[in-house]
């Protein structure tokens, strides 16, 4: 493709790629310049031009010779959406999902009720670029422009035509996804998180609320977790726009919850819509797992799902990988989770999402990863006992530091607690000795396949763990 088509210019060299990383620059690209929070891209345009860069977008006020300057004043977004233009045509129907919490398990929820629908669908986000058929890790959630739109592309040649990604607020700021088609955006929750990116609150709310300010297609539909504190805010830019709005939750409209009864292995709910109601198992726990899997079934609808279908669907979702997932009901009856809550409030929440599950004991074995944050080690010790009925402390990353001295400090919150180092002796006793009501969570991995003991990672998967244990 020729310079001009891009720029609707005259130039006629041939564009072979684009980058912001001077050092993936080959002859034919178009390189993004951009100041970050560590270096200044602009720092190493002649380098881009050196290995063969025929185009600089960057800042006006630059000297840029030997390539075509295409000067902005907001240069992420101008080189987003001529990347855009390069690497089109995308999937005709993509949605994204913002919050603190809630956005890979609701990507992953969209994508699985689409292909109940029958569609080709894709989602892209902190587990991955993810199809029927594989998953590739990007390291990020919401993965840089360049590797974001050209997987995006990638999907679409594949077939995809249906595509759920996550908008973290660092991709929002730094205009990751700019240029591709937004049909529906939704909204999970705000919590505090990220503030030393974002500096405070009101960055961080605004970074998040960009994906309905400005991404989000004009005519597309803002779907929204009505219950969240700040989600009149969100509606009321829906409103402002002239934006449809699907709206879920106890306070939702479009999907409203009337009811939430618990099980050992699932949740039944009943909801009402379009004036009728309807009831369904999700076969997933936790208050905040059917939250999400409104929001998810609430972008389905967005995008043409049938309603009736979409709900009856839900009680076909399965786990997302290391969110409470459940890995095996042990010989007693006694379901066995794993999540990758890793800090006091996602231990917290995690076992608030579980207790009321539970008939009999909820058994909760955890670690505290070294070289991390210490502070939070006493205090997920004090949430375990408060919380759990039994609690086991193992190991999780010990990695440079005595793995002994951290069950130390998690132990100093923990009175009562029992000590296992061996993360597989640990979950051999909670899985073996649970009772048929009661409940095991092993907390702190989730998803993760290692154990970083030094600087060697052994492996490790909770999940195989526990269905070994109770094999
Ligand atoms: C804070 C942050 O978001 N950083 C990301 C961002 O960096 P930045 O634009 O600030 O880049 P920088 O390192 O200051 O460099 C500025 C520019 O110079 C370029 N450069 C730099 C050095 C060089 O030798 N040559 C060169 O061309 C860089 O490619 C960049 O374009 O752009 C880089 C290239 O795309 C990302 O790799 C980098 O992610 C870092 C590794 C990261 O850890 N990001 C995390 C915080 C993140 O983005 N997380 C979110 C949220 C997760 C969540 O919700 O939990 C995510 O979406 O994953
Ligand atoms: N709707 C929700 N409300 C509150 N907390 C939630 C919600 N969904 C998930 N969580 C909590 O957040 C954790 C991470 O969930 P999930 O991975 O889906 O979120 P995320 O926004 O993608 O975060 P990350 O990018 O860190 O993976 C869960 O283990 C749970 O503790």
């Amino acid at each position: 493709m020729k310079l001009a088509a891009l720029t609707d210019g005259t130039e006629e060299a041939q564009v072979t790629g684009f980058a912001i990383d001077h050092r993936k620059v080959a002859p034919g690209t178009v390189f993004g310049a951009f100041e970050g929070a560590r270096a200044n891209g602009e720092d190493f345009i002649e380098d881009a031009i050196r290995s063969g860069a025929i185009a600089v977008v960057a800042r006006p006020g630059l000297t840029v010779e030997g390539a075509t300057y295409i000067a902005d004043d907001n240069p992420r977004e101008r080189f987003a959406q001529l990347a855009a233009k390069f690497f089109a045509p995308f999937p005709d129907t993509s949605v994204a999902i913002t919050g603190t919490n809630g956005k890979t398990s609701c990507v992953e929820m969209t994508r699985q009720l689409w292909r109940m629908a029958g569609f080709h669908a894709a989602s892209i986000g902190t587990l991955g670029v993810t199809t029927a058929d594989e998953r590739v890790t990007t390291g990020l959630t919401t993965p840089d422009v360049v590797t974001f739109l050209s997987n995006v592309a990638g999907l679409a040649r594949e077939g995809v035509t249906h595509l759920a990604f996550e908008a973290s607020s660092h991709g929002l700021t730094q205009y990751r996804t700019e240029g591709l088609k937004v049909t529906a955006a939704a909204f999970t929750n705000l919590s505090r998180d990220h503030l030393d990116y974002h500096g405070d609150m009101a960055a961080y709310f605004t970074a998040k609320i960009r994906l309905f300010s400005e991404v989000l297609s004009t005519d597309g539909t803002a779907v929204v977790w009505a219950d969240d504190p700040q989600s009149a805010r969100v509606i009321d830019l829906a409103r402002e726009r002239g934006n449809r709005l699907v709206t879920v939750g106890t306070q939702g409209e479009t999907l409203r919850l009337v009811g939430r009864d618990p099980t050992l292995l699932g949740q039944g709910l009943t909801i009402e819509a379009e004036g009728r109601t309807y009831t369904v198992t999700l076969p997933l726990i936790g208050a905040y797992q059917a939250a999400n899997a409104l929001v998810s079934a609430g972008l389905v609808i967005a995008t043409g799902g049938d309603v009736a279908a979409t709900i009856a669907n839900l009680a076909r979702l399965q786990p997302v990988r290391g969110r409470l997932e459940r890995a095996v009901i042990a010989k007693s009856g006694a379901p066995v989770y794993v999540d990758y809550a890793h800090t006091p409030d996602a231990l917290e929440a995690a076992i608030a999402a579980l207790k009321p599950h539970a008939g009999g004991k909820l058994i909760v074995v955890f670690g505290a990863g070294g070289d991390r944050d210490t502070g939070k080690r006493e205090t997920m010790g004090q949430v375990a006992v408060q919380h759990a009925d039994r609690v086991i402390v193992t190991d999780d990353n010990p990695r440079t530091e005595d793995a002994r001295a951290i069950r130390c400090d998690v132990l100093k919150g923990a009175r009562g607690a029992e000590e296992i180092g061996d993360r597989r002796a640990a979950i051999g006793a909670a899985v073996r000795e649970a009772g048929p009501e009661d409940i095991v969570l092993i907390a702190g991995k989730g998803h993760e396949q290692g154990q970083i003991v030094g600087d060697l990672v052994l492996p490790f998967d909770d999940v195989t763990v526990a269905r070994e244990c109770a094999a």
